[in-house]
């Protein structure tokens, strides 16, 4: 039925109240729906929606498991909070890292006993943990060890950020995500901002950054400087990087607590060795000493893949030792399908001296191999 076609009293009479209560009612039910139809369209059509919503139940599990509770959380910090480390189960202590005595007192003094001793002295602003430090040296010394376990330590929440979190994101995304890094931090506070390889993240700038990129970097830092502004703030920007000189200098001068983790000395590597091989079983003719002799230029992570191939030795003999009881056995029970098997567990036999010098030669052939492929990489002496 057209309008044309009704009645002109109908249309010139005054509505009645139900009339007008049944239309506020259907405009306000049709409102609702578009509302929400649009809303779904848009969730739909998000190429990160599934990645939020998976960030934003990790976040939660993970807050609640750090004891953070009843701390109102925006869509971008929940982003940010899928990163922290639950202290509790950060595996990384002091009694894991060996050869860094040095670096490690000088950490508990700088950094861990002021977030630790906190209510001694709220008041002062010089009994601060520091807003940025850096921890520089070749890779595989012990720079990420020694973050995980400066957090455990201080009790500090743990937010390892990744550069491709902030960075991988959107046009725009980035800044707010950036923005988000800081305000979670103040929320969830004492905290540590982690970030691994600081180069690559916040490198010098140029006029070849991408305008999102030097934005984002902009912006880090007068948030970094933000922290200041409360003396009560308990949150520190802690970087890692292998190529200090690719640092922009900006960033530098806001980590003026820096710690040098370098290659280990002939001490250092013993150490590092004896702590790798405690616990297992070992024969009683292994010289770590000569080992640490041996391999000057390597780092602890060298070290763990030399001692890990050394390990595993036994069992490839082992494993051999096994075949060949099952051949002789089986042609034992040809001739004699009478008499009983002999059963028995065979233990693995002690790593030796052998072992860890076999261990080395490998890593030197896979250095040298490595040096040929890319040169300049390998800077470790192959002899
Ligand atoms: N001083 C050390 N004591 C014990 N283990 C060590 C030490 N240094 C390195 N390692 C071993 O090497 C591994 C790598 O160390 P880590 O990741 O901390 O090095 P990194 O300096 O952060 O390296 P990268 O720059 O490549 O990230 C550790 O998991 C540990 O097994």
């Amino acid at each position: 039925m057209f309008l044309k076609d009704l009645p002109k009293e109908a249309l010139m009479r005054p509505l009645s109240r139900n009339e007008v209560v049944g239309m506020l009612v259907r405009l306000t039910i049709f409102g609702a729906a578009t509302y929400y139809s649009i809303k779904w369209v848009m969730e739909a059509m998000d190429p990160t929606a599934k990645q939020k919503n998976q960030a934003k139940k990790r976040a939660e599990q993970l807050m609640k498991r750090i004891g953070v509770e009843g701390v109102k959380l925006t869509e971008y910090e929940m982003n940010i909070a899928s990163h922290l480390v639950d202290p509790q189960t950060m595996k990384v202590s002091w009694r894991d890292i060996a050869g860094l005595d040095e670096v490690i007192n000088e950490l508990q003094d700088t950094v861990i006993l002021p977030f630790q001793k906190r209510h001694l002295l709220a008041g002062s602003k010089l009994f601060q943990p520091p807003k940025g430090v850096l921890l520089f040296g070749p890779p595989g010394c012990g720079k990420t060890m020694i973050a995980k376990a400066t957090a455990k330590a201080s009790g500090c929440k743990f937010v390892n950020l990744q550069a491709s979190t902030l960075t991988d994101m959107w046009y725009g995304e980035s800044q707010k995500l950036t923005a988000a890094v800081f305000t979670l931090a103040v929320k969830i506070q004492p905290c540590i901002i982690f970030i691994d390889e600081i180069d690559s993240f916040l490198r010098n700038r140029s006029s070849m950054d991408h305008e999102a990129t030097a934005m984002m970097k902009a912006m880090f830092m007068s948030l970094w400087d933000g922290l200041d502004t409360c003396s009560t703030t308990q949150v520190m920007v802690m970087g890692a990087t292998n190529r200090p000189q690719d640092v922009d200098p900006a960033i530098l001068r806001r980590m003026p607590t820096t710690f040098h983790v370098g290659l280990p000395n002939t001490r250092q590597r013993q150490d590092i060795l004896k702590l790798i091989l405690e616990g297992e079983n070992l024969s009683n003719a292994i010289n770590l000493k000569e080992i640490a002799q041996k391999t000057d230029g390597y780092s602890g992570s060298d070290l763990r893949e030399l001692c890990r191939d050394a390990a595993m030795y036994r069992v490839r003999d082992y494993v051999r030792k096994e075949q060949m009881k099952q051949i002789a056995q089986q042609l034992q029970d040809c001739e004699n399908e009478e008499e009983e098997k002999p059963v028995g567990e065979e233990l693995l036999r002690p790593v030796t001296q052998l072992d860890l010098l076999f261990g080395l030669d490998k890593m030197k052939e896979s250095k040298r191999a490595t040096a040929q492929m890319l040169p300049g990489v390998a800077e470790v002496p192959l002899d």
